[in-house]
């Protein structure tokens, strides 16, 4: 009969870092849906909900969607250093507030951002080893524009405006380390959920991994 060392009483438990998962996309192309999918489908990720000034959609609650603010508010939190990042989109201040993140990462705790590519850029250039960066594409730009169209949450205008920037936000494609195309939503979301469970066991994050190989390598007693 071979003869097995005993489990290390770690393995299967190493601690880990927690990560920044960022979901990017142009307006419309279902970042909002997959990240919902992603919150309900997975316990250890939770949402970095985001401050804006932009009032809110039917639906929206505050302090879930994100967190509705004055822009006078906004302007004393940019003064204040309360933001880990914050961009003007579409005429309104987004911005992610940085109280919770930073100590949760150490936690291991991941968290979702829904954030644009200047937010994007603006933590990658921070925080760039616990960012993992995704995009998500539209099949088409008929199709994005029946998405946006078929939310039934903006006017025609808005609409017109956020299909004007649609291009360049797709010009950022190269901007990130991931890049899906969202036609059918199962498929996608089984995507996303892939790249979230393989980054989760990139070596860097395992920061239980040092003890755990030093008592494997401990010499036979
Ligand atoms: N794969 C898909 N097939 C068909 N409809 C989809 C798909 N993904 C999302 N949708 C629909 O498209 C619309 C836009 O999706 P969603 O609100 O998630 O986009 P978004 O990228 O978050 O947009 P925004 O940046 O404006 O918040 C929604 O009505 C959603 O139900
Ligand atoms: N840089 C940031 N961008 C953000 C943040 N929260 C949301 N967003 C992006 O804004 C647009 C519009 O969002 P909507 O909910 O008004 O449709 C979209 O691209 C979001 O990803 C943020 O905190 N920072």
């Amino acid at each position: 009969m071979v003869q097995t060392a005993p489990v290390p009483e770690t393995a299967g438990k190493l601690a880990r870092r927690g990560l920044m998962f960022i979901l990017s996309s142009p307006s419309g192309a279902g970042k909002t849906t997959i990240a919902r999918m992603l919150l309900e489908a997975d316990p250890h990720i939770c949402n970095s909900v985001s401050c804006t000034t932009r009032p809110p959609r039917p639906g929206e609650v505050d302090g879930v969607d994100y967190h509705f603010v004055s822009p006078a508010q906004f302007e004393r939190m940019v003064e204040d250093g309360d933001f880990l990042e914050w961009a003007t989109v579409f005429g309104y201040s987004y911005g992610t507030p940085k109280a919770q993140v930073k100590a949760g990462l150490k936690d291991g705790q991941d968290y979702l951002f829904d954030i644009d590519w200047q937010g994007t850029q603006q933590l990658y250039q921070k925080l760039e080893r616990d960012v993992v960066r995704v995009f998500l594409l539209p099949p088409s730009i008929d199709e994005l524009r029946r998405r946006l169209t078929g939310r039934g949450t903006d006017s025609a205008e808005v609409i017109h405006g956020r299909m004007e920037r649609a291009r360049s936000e797709i010009s950022h494609w190269d901007g990130y380390d991931y890049v899906v195309v969202n036609d059918d939503i199962e498929s996608c979301f089984g995507q996303v959920t892939q790249i979230l469970h393989a980054e989760r066991l990139r070596r860097a994050r395992q920061t239980g991994l040092i003890g755990f190989v030093r008592e494997l390598m401990q010499p036979e007693a």
